[in-house]
């Protein structure tokens, strides 16, 4: 072996995509989704290494060792992305852990190809990681890597990490192989999830399907771990909620270039009074089809004037293959063409949609121009999407409407929080984020920005990294310096 990387990063893909380009070469795009915009800014601060696909199948890819941030490409063959990543991680896991809005399928295929490319995970960095080094795991593609790294490397320590929720024992039992993903996550030392419902649940199902003995207390936010004692081995459980480089997207917010930029983003949509901002994948657990409908109503009910209302949803392409993601695009983009039919005129349509990746600037530019941002998914880990907003409103305009059934919501308690599957609930937040006293959304939008501010994404590495490693401890865990924010509540 040889010296390897003190720290290293295990993610489902690297934080850059190959793309194909039409003339058959390839070129490297920033990859989409929360968990790439939360690590990059870590990793290039820290120096480590990346684990992780390339984004293409087949292609073989010599690792990438630049200054801070070296990058290891696990290859995937078409077959494995098509049974390990569309399949198991994106029509098996996605759904079970989102609430089952759209039903999960359990294919023994998709399964047998989990394992196999979880394994190769593993081998690949148990190749790159100096002796004794930190090795973070993120995600649900990777639960088995943590048991299976720990049997070719016990001198490593483990942490994991996952993005999105972690179901209630009624739901996660439906799994065929929930004993299987209770004892991979299990070979870690920590174990990180965004909410302390999640860390319990997963508690829960230690106990349940392991048959681990674990403490029964409360787990904090940041503090009061859960722990599971497997053999002589004790396992850390936690809530770390993750966040953003809140600092950088502040200072960039309030440059010139992006400020001029949100000024003729107004006059390009016809300096409408308001304008309203949806940005995602398009995926079906973000209730893109709840903010249009709505809207809708409250076009057809005369509670809002489409001659002075635009919106604009930025939809990022995700998952193209999976059958719910084509039938969920195909279904959007219906609600879309319905609205602008009917409540359009020509050179004035009243949703503006685009289904592309939009670069950085562009989409900080959107943020500040929008009057109202709906964040309104059935379900989502934590949704940095909120926490950009926010971030960006240094002049303490715009209003957030803010699902109840985001992970983000247990911290943005002044936004305008709906419950999604209650569309009054929806349009309600949405009528009151538009009328709201100018005084008022000023006091919502400055403490929702303390917040966003104070728990930047260093916080969210640094709590977890500091709880991996004071490990060994038996028993409720309370890290020192979170001790006197937990008192607080
Ligand atoms: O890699 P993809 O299949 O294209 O999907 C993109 C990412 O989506 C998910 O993001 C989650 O992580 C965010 C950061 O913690 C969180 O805010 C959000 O609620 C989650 O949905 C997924 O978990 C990642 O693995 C994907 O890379
Ligand atoms: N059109 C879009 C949509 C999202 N994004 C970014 O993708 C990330 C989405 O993270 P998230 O936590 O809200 O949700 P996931 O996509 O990770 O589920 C954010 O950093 C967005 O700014 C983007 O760059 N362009």
């Amino acid at each position: 072996m040889s010296a390897g990387s003190e720290f290293v990063v295990v993610a489902n893909r690297l934080p850059v995509d190959l793309e194909t380009l039409p003339d058959g070469g390839t070129r490297w795009k920033r990859s989409p989704g929360g968990l790439v915009t939360a690590l990059e800014p870590i990793l290039r601060g820290n120096k480590g290494a990346w684990v992780g696909w390339p984004g293409l199948p087949d292609v073989d890819v010599d690792p990438i060792v630049e200054d801070g941030l070296d990058l290891y490409p696990v290859k995937l063959s078409a077959q494995e992305v098509a049974d390990y990543y569309e399949g198991f991680s994106n029509a098996s896991l996605w759904p079970l852990y989102h609430d089952v809005i759209v039903k999960p399928v359990y294919d023994r295929k998709w399964w047998a190809a989990y394992v196999e490319v979880n394994r190769r995970f593993a081998d690949a960095t148990a190749k790159v990681a100096a002796q004794g080094a930190t090795v973070w795991i993120q995600d649900y593609q990777l639960q088995l890597v943590p048991k299976m790294l720990r049997m070719l490397r016990p001198d490593l320590t483990i942490g994991f990490f996952l993005h999105i929720p972690f179901p209630p024992v009624e739901l996660f039992m439906q799994m065929p192989w929930r004993t299987e993903i209770v004892e991979g996550l299990l070979g870690a030392d920590l174990i990180g999830f965004h909410l302390p419902g999640g860390a319990q649940n997963f508690l829960y199902l230690a106990r349940r399907l392991a048959g681990q003995p674990t403490s029964r207390g409360n787990v904090g936010v940041r503090s009061k771990l859960g722990v599971v004692q497997v053999g002589f081995r004790t396992v850390r459980v936690g809530a770390f909620p993750i966040s953003i480089d809140s600092g950088q997207l502040d200072e960039l917010s309030k440059s010139k270039s992006i400020r001029d930029r949100a000024k003729q983003i107004r006059k390009e949509l016809g300096n409408p009074t308001n304008i309203l901002l949806g940005v995602d994948r398009l995926d079906y657990t973000k209730g893109i089809d709840v903010r249009l409908n709505a809207l809708r109503e409250l076009l057809e009910e005369d509670r809002v004037d489409p001659e002075e209302t635009v919106i604009v949803q930025l939809a990022t392409p995700s998952r193209e293959r999976v059958d719910s993601y084509v039938q969920m695009r195909g279904d959007i983009e219906q609600q879309v063409g319905r609205i602008n039919g009917e409540y359009g005129r020509v050179g004035h349509p009243v949703v503006h949609y685009l289904h592309k990746p939009v670069p950085r600037e562009e989409l900080l530019a959107f943020f500040v121009a929008a009057d109202l941002m709906l964040v309104t998914p059935l379900r989502d880990g934590m949704n940095l999407v909120a926490k950009e907003y926010v971030a960006c409103r240094s002049d303490l305009g715009g209003a957030l409407v803010l699902s109840e059934f985001t992970g983000a919501a247990a911290e943005l308690r002044q936004a305008y929080l709906c419950n999604p599957h209650d569309l009054d609930s929806v349009k309600d937040a949405m009528i009151d984020a538009l009328t709201q006293d100018r005084e008022a959304g000023r006091r919502r939008m400055r403490a929702l920005r303390r917040q966003v501010l104070t728990h930047n994404v260093d916080r969210w590495a640094r709590s977890f990294l500091t709880a991996l490693s004071h490990g060994g401890v038996a028993g409720s865990a309370l890290m020192p310096d979170e001790k006197a924010e937990d008192e607080k509540g």
